[in-house]
């Protein structure tokens, strides 16, 4: 190598280093933002899970069984029980996050409003429609609660609603196939288990 490329590789790894550096910032303070956003929030387990729990758990089934890397899609993952959930806006997420990631989290956002039976079905009808990276950080809640409901049934839900809730979370995931194989894999090995239908595929 000459002078001149290795000033130039030198100057391309910085910038490497830099851009890994911003990249870990930024999921550390999303991380941050999400973890002050449900410090209230508990799971609906016996223990109390701090419900925090459960939004990096979802990405990090992302990024490990996933083999997701795109940084937006974590974000998005960290953040998106917040507007459902707590006090925070798109508004906010916008200007903390940017519209790329206010976008996907708005693509996970349930309306509240809405009678639960409606609500349930529209997720249902709305799953085809999402977005490749939406339905990534769909597939990733769905594999969350299931095996979560595995672990143990929430208190106050009889074995019937869990049940239930395999059957339409079934519903769900049939709109979201063909996104990502190995949390597929993973959602249908849960179906077998349960002796529910694995439709779609
Ligand atoms: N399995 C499980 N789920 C729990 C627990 N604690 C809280 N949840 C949350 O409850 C929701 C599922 O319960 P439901 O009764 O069907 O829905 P609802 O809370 O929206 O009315 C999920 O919301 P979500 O993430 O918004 O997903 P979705 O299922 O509504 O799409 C899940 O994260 C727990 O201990 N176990
Ligand atoms: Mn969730």
């Amino acid at each position: 190598m000459n002078n001149n490329s290795t000033a130039m590789a030198e100057r391309n790894s910085l910038s490497q280093d830099e851009a890994l550096s911003k990249v870990v910032k930024e999921i550390v303070r999303c991380t941050n933002f999400a973890a002050l956003k449900h410090k209230d929030q508990r799971r609906k387990d016996k223990q109390q899970t701090p419900y925090v729990n459960h939004v990096i758990g979802v990405a990090h089934i992302l990024v490990s069984e996933g083999g997701i890397s795109d940084v937006s899609v974590i974000q998005a993952a960290l953040l998106h029980d917040t507007v459902e959930d707590t006090d925070t806006s798109f508004y906010e997420l916008q200007a903390e996050f940017g519209e790329d990631v206010a976008n996907l989290v708005k693509e996970m956002t349930d309306d509240k409003s809405l009678p639960k039976a409606e609500r349930k079905a529209l997720q249902i009808s709305h799953a085809p429609q999402a977005s490749h990276r939406a339905k990534l950080v769909k597939l990733a809640d769905k594999l969350y609660n299931l095996r979560d409901l595995r672990r143990c049934t929430p208190e106050s839900w009889t074995e019937e609603r869990v049940q239930e809730y395999f059957e339409w979370a079934s519903q769900v995931v049939a709109g979201l196939r063909g996104t990502n194989q190995a949390m597929e894999d993973a959602l249908d090995q849960l179906f077998m288990e349960r002796g529910v239908e694995v439709m779609g595929s």
